[in-house]
């Protein structure tokens, strides 16, 4: 029998980074995994997904300057090739070499310190759950007799469809959708709620909704998938929009729908850990209500992204092995969704800071157009807008534009370290650079503030 410290459940960016923090607290660490390590990300999110979304930039740019010759096989081998380059951070070997125990197969809870993998017993004195999600896949009316693709098999195409119906417009239908357009895919997206990629500042949104549909992607929002037929010919999807219904037709569809916390097949219940359809419930230290099991990632949430679990795994370890009791601050929360052009967020949009705070805010904007730099690398679409307190410090900020999700990084300190946005003025920033967009916002801040 094998005795650990810390034995981890999943080895996606949450179990990655926890059996690194805990190794680097000198434990003893099992990293139990059913696939490759890399988990989502590596495998079929994060990775595959930008690998992409950069080729299809690259060709988009070059089709202004001339014709170019896709060759679909050839861009989807290399993606997967991309994906196998970035694994190599994180392959088996180079756990070992640090002192991670990697044990391949899938774990089940046989008491609350004892896992059975496979007919192996791995007992540890603290364990931590990070088993992901799946795509979600609703009830929808014959979509069980449709070959559909999701994420999980998207990447693993020989080659590019002719047509794709995406449904649902959130981050991966978008940038998806997008990136296979880009690709000579006609594409169809289908978005259920008013705008595509609706957690977002609205006029940002709507902004890559128009941009969508100048690239030729027909987009359909308010429309509700509600039954799926598939034919020799392709599938057809039945949508609903404001009660009338028509169809649409592809050759393949993609589902974007959402996701589901992996929750079942390994004995939670048997153990009493308590979890609901959003997934595994912890408190602010990410302990479940058993002691001594623990609890990160996507199976946790309520952000499903890679830096999320390796910010949780971090707090979690040093949580579960120090005197510290620090937990996530998730008003700081960043992303960014990788369409072109980028849309980068942290913390509130305008309309959450009025909901909190009434009038009570002052809201600073700037357009890709002002700035020098985007005037001559003609890529002047776009505006930044930052939103602070009466005091000036930030509730939140979005940046649709070139190069966004780097520059909300400038933004994230001056948010996280508490300081206010009008000191950024102080900063000597390069010119031309595309951080000037801050700094004109940062100096607007200066002359507003109490
Ligand atoms: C198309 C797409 C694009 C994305 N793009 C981004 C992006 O740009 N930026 C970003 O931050 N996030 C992105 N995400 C989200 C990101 O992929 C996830 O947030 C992240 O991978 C979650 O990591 P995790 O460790 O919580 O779960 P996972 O990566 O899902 O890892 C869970 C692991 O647990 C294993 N497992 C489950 N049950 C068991 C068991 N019982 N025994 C053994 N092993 C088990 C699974 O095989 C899996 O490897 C994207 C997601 C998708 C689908
Ligand atoms: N760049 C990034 O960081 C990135 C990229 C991709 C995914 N992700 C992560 O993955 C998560 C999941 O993304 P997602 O896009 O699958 O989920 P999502 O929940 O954000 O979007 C799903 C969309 O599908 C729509 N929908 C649901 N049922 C429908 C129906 N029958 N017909 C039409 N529309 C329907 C919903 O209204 C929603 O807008 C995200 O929350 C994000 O955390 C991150």
């Amino acid at each position: 029998m094998n005795k650990y410290d810390v034995v981890v459940i999943g080895a996606g960016a949450g179990g990655l980074n926890t059996a690194f923090e805990a190794i680097g607290l000198g434990k003893k660490v099992a990293l139990i995994e059913k696939n490759a390590p890399g988990g989502e990300c590596t495998w079929s999110g994060c990775i595959p997904s930008k690998a992409l979304i950069n080729i299809a930039d690259e060709i988009h740019t070059a089709q202004k300057y001339g014709t170019v010759n896709i060759d679909g096989k050839e861009i989807l081998n290399k993606v997967r090739e991309l994906v196998h380059t970035a694994h190599q951070a994180e392959a088996v070997e180079v756990l070992q070499e640090v002192g991670i125990d990697y044990i391949k197969g899938y774990a089940k809870f046989k008491d609350t310190n004892t896992l059975d993998v496979e007919g192996k017993e791995v007992k540890g004195d603290k364990i931590f759950i990070s088993t992901g999600t799946s795509a979600l896949v609703p009830p929808i009316k014959g979509l069980d007799r449709v070959n559909y693709l999701t994420n999980e098999n998207i990447f693993l195409l020989k080659d590019l469809p002719k047509s794709m119906i995406v449904l649902g417009g959130g981050p991966i239908g978008v940038e998806l959708a997008q990136a296979f357009n880009r690709l000579g895919v006609s594409v169809k997206i289908v978005e259920m709620a008013e705008t595509l990629l609706v957690r977002e500042e609205k006029e940002m949104a709507l902004n890559i909704q128009k941009t969508l549909d100048k690239e030729g992607i027909e987009v359909f929002t308010s429309a509700k998938g509600v039954e799926v037929k598939e034919e020799e010919s392709g599938v057809n999807l039945i949508i609903d929009k404001d009660g009338n219904t028509s169809v649409i037709k592809a050759e393949k569809i993609l589902l974007a729908l959402g996701r589901k916390p992996n929750l079942e097949g390994f004995n939670l219940e048997k153990v009493g850990v308590k979890y609901n359809k959003k997934g595994i419930q912890v408190d602010d230290y990410f302990e479940t209500n058993i002691p001594n099991i623990y609890a990160v990632g996507d199976v946790v949430g309520p952000y499903l992204f890679s830096h999320m679990g390796a910010v949780q795994a971090k707090q979690a370890v040093k949580n579960a092995f120090t005197q510290t009791k620090e937990t996530v601050d998730y008003s700081n929360t960043s992303w960014c969704t990788f369409t072109h052009p980028e849309l980068a967020r942290t913390g509130m949009t305008e309309e959450e800071a009025r909901a909190q705070f009434g009038n009570n805010i002052q809201v600073f904007t700037h357009k890709y157009r002002d700035v020098d730099r985007a005037v001559v690398d003609q890529k002047t679409q776009g505006m930044a807008k930052v939103i602070c307190d009466e005091q000036g410090y930030i509730l939140g900020a979005s940046i649709l534009g070139e190069r966004a999700c780097e520059m909300l990084g400038e933004l994230q300190i001056v948010k996280s370290f508490n300081i206010p946005f009008y000191k950024l003025q102080e900063v000597i920033h390069p010119y031309p650079s595309y951080s000037e967009i801050l700094l004109t916002m940062s100096n607007d801040a200066y002359d507003n503030r109490k």
